[in-house]
């Protein structure tokens, strides 16, 4: 019984906390920006003073790197007005929700090259999604699979077997670690149970790791004549990954395939979409489009999660922390998904090299989460499925009916009908003349599909919720070689440069589309690249113009001397070793005027103490450079001079305090 329908408060799903750190930031905000205009008053006074055309040169490449500097500063700022916390609590979901009542689920596994991702790994990642802690009938998993592999599709096959026994053990035993190869490195639990379920687990994983070594899955390994026939559709005449048909296997059905529990499995189906060297196939973005269009034709489900292969479940509560937002119980009236961080696992604790880019996807999301929500980062993204289907207010219908976000499929999914459409709809050719990629699914035109298509979302109205529970949800491998590292920096930087150039760039259509601070947030990724500017020069400007001696930097005047030089320069020439001598005799041997107007006395006092100070806390203050230049005790009597102001203080306070402590009547001094 769905206890939502009883009287009585119900039990709040999530929270949402401003941080208090906001409001400094604001301030800070704004002193530093001062700060900045004044250093461009600088520069410029610089500028336009330069005599040569060498310094005019250098103060110029100092003055843009500036600019840019602060510019990206001024981007940064966006994400620092309104930082938000966020908790939701799955637990009270139960009182809210009947389970039966909730919302099938379409998750999307991305694989592109069995030999960069291994299958094993791939595999790993559908298990842990699979073995949520959720209706299992109600989970759909979609692998595609653009190396088009069959050693890919045997993985799966396994994988299918597999997770029949790996579904329930982890159900049964309540696992958390619900990836079987985290699992199984964790400090588990001796049982006779772990120990058969780690054999079968190894036993899958020689395979699909021997088949890769191979190239090509062993007779052997094939099982039946079923199997033989699905793996000879990539044995046939001119097969290769750039060109090949439409392969869509339904691995396991929910309708038909029980665990050894005899509870239902989620659907696992493989889909390696058609390809042909004279079609593009827009990468990412093109297989999540044909994905959406084939679970369309089979499941259709109101929710869909996209992850990377690399990327596994950490937390089985994961799904159900999101039904606390989606499909419409957050705060956010057209909350378009809900986007959990990218982390990552195998990272040392310091990580030295800063892999896990915390500011990209821990401190900014949660500023964007206080403006209209986060961006997309490719995985670990819940999204509605009415969100590649236009704006809130207008829907935008795809070509062929049954693909809509309302459409109900009620064939079965092996079916001939579905599968036909199936087919039909992963078609490379199929996207000619529609919407997709520009009005209709993920977005094509940029390398990064995941920064682009969340942008467009949100230039539409579409907002978004960022989840980042204590225990990760997701986790994921970082790239950990330099080539990797930096073939990932540059396809980022061009991507993201693509869209900053486009006519969509967050700085004109963004602004307008969605607000400054939204579009200065996206436009801090979009111009990330022109870091490398600022970061060049003050890499190598300072050392060059040292080598000529040309002078960059203000020049701070105390270091040149004191405001008292008659003080100063006594006090270097004794510290050089000069003595000197005393003379009053009764007789004064000159005579001055001393200042007698208050303003003057004031003038000169500032002065002298200022002056003094300076001396006082220099590389040549008398308590430092003085006691070792000319004794303890002429140290101590220029000391004496140098801080003279510091008498200001006691001076102040006893002035003040006691008269205040009185009126409080705190007692003050000894009875
Ligand atoms: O033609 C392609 C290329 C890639 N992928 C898959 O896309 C995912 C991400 O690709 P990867 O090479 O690992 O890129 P990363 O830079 O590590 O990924 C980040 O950046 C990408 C581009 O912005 C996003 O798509 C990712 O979600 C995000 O994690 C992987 O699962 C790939 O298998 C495909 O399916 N088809
Ligand atoms: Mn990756």
């Amino acid at each position: 019984m769905n206890t939502a329908t009883m009287p009585g408060p119900t039990p709040p799903l999530h929270s949402l906390r401003p941080l208090r750190r906001r409001h400094f930031n604001r301030l800070f905000a704004a002193v530093y920006a001062s700060a900045i205009l004044s250093l461009f008053y600088h520069h410029i006074l610089k500028l336009l003073h330069s005599t040569t055309l060498v310094s005019f040169f250098m103060s110029f490449l100092l003055f843009i790197s500036d600019v840019v500097l602060a510019y990206m500063w001024s981007t940064t700022q966006a994400f620092r007005m309104n930082p938000v916390h966020r908790q939701a609590f799955p637990e009270n979901l139960q009182k809210v929700l009947d389970r039966k009542d909730f919302p099938a689920m379409d998750i999307f596994i991305c694989t592109a090259d069995p030999y960069k991702e291994p299958p094993i790994n791939v595999v790993n990642t559908a298990l842990s999604v699979m073995a949520y802690d959720y209706p299992t009938e109600k989970l759909s998993v979609y692998v595609s699979d653009d190396g088009g592999s069959e050693l890919t599709m045997f993985a799966f096959m396994e994988a299918a077997k597999f997770g029949k026994q790996w579904v329930p053990f982890c159900r049964e035993n309540n696992i958390t670690d619900r990836c079987p190869d985290a699992f199984f490195t964790s400090n588990y639990a001796l049982t006779p149970n772990t120990t058969e379920i780690k054999m079968m687990y190894e036993s899958m994983k020689m395979k699909v790791e021997g088949a890769v070594e191979k190239g090509k899955v062993n007779d052997e390994y094939i099982c039946s004549e079923e199997e033989r026939q699905v793996l000879s559709q990539y044995r046939t005449k001119d097969f290769t990954r750039q060109n090949h048909p439409s392969l869509i296997q339904v691995l396991l059905n929910s309708k038909e395939d029980v665990d050894n529990t005899g509870s239902p499995m989620p659907n696992l189906i493989y889909v390696s979409r058609e390809k042909s060297t004279s079609a593009a196939h827009h990468f990412k973005a093109g297989a999540l489009n044909a994905l959406l269009r084939v679970s369309a034709s089979m499941t259709n489900s109101p929710i869909i999660l996209t992850l990377d292969c690399d990327m596994y479940s950490n937390d089985p509560l994961t799904a159900k922390r999101v039904l606390c937002y989606l499909p419409n119980r957050s705060n956010r009236p057209n909350c378009g998904y809900v986007q959990f961080p990218q982390r990552y696992h195998g990272l040392n604790n310091a990580d030295i090299y800063a892999g896990e880019h915390k500011r990209l996807f821990l401190a900014n999301p949660i500023g964007m989460d206080g403006l209209n929500g986060p961006s997309y980062v490719g995985t670990g993204c819940f999204f509605r499925r009415r969100v590649f289907f236009g704006a809130p207010s207008s829907f935008v219908e795809p070509e062929i009916p049954d693909l809509a976000p309302d459409h109900i499929v009620d064939k079965p999914i092996n079916g001939r009908e579905v599968l036909s459409l199936a087919h039909h709809v992963a078609g490379c050719n199929y996207e000619n003349w529609t919407n997709w990629g520009s009005k209709i699914g993920f977005r094509y035109g940029s390398l990064v599909e995941d920064y682009y298509t969340g942008y467009r979302l949100q230039c539409e109205g579409w907002q978004s919720i960022f989840c980042d529970p204590s225990r990760p949800a997701f986790l994921g491998d970082v790239p950990i070689t330099l080539i990797d590292v930096l073939n990932q920096t540059k396809r980022w930087s061009v991507g993201l440069l693509e869209v900053g150039f486009s006519k969509y760039s967050p700085s004109t259509f963004g602004v307008r589309a969605m607000g400054v601070l939204m579009a200065q947030s996206y436009a801090h990724y979009a111009f990330w690249a022109i870091w490398c500017f600022p970061v060049t020069v003050y890499a190598v400007l300072p050392s060059l113009t040292l080598l000529r001696g040309i002078p960059i930097f203000p020049k701070m005047g105390f270091r040149y001397g004191s405001l008292v030089e008659d003080y100063y320069t006594g006090y270097r020439l004794q510290c050089e070793g000069w003595q000197s001598i005393f003379c009053d005799p009764s007789r004064p041997a000159f005579l001055g005027s001393v200042p007698i107007s208050f303003n003057d006395a004031l003038n000169q006092n500032k002065r002298w103490y200022v002056g003094l100070l300076e001396m006082g806390f220099c590389r040549y203050s008398p308590l430092t450079f003085g006691i070792r230049a000319m004794g303890i005790l002429m140290a101590q009597s220029y000391a004496y001079y140098a801080f003279s102001a510091i008498w200001s203080l006691p001076i102040t306070v006893y002035a003040f305090l006691p008269s205040l402590a009185l009126l409080q009547g705190i007692p003050f001094f000894l009875r």
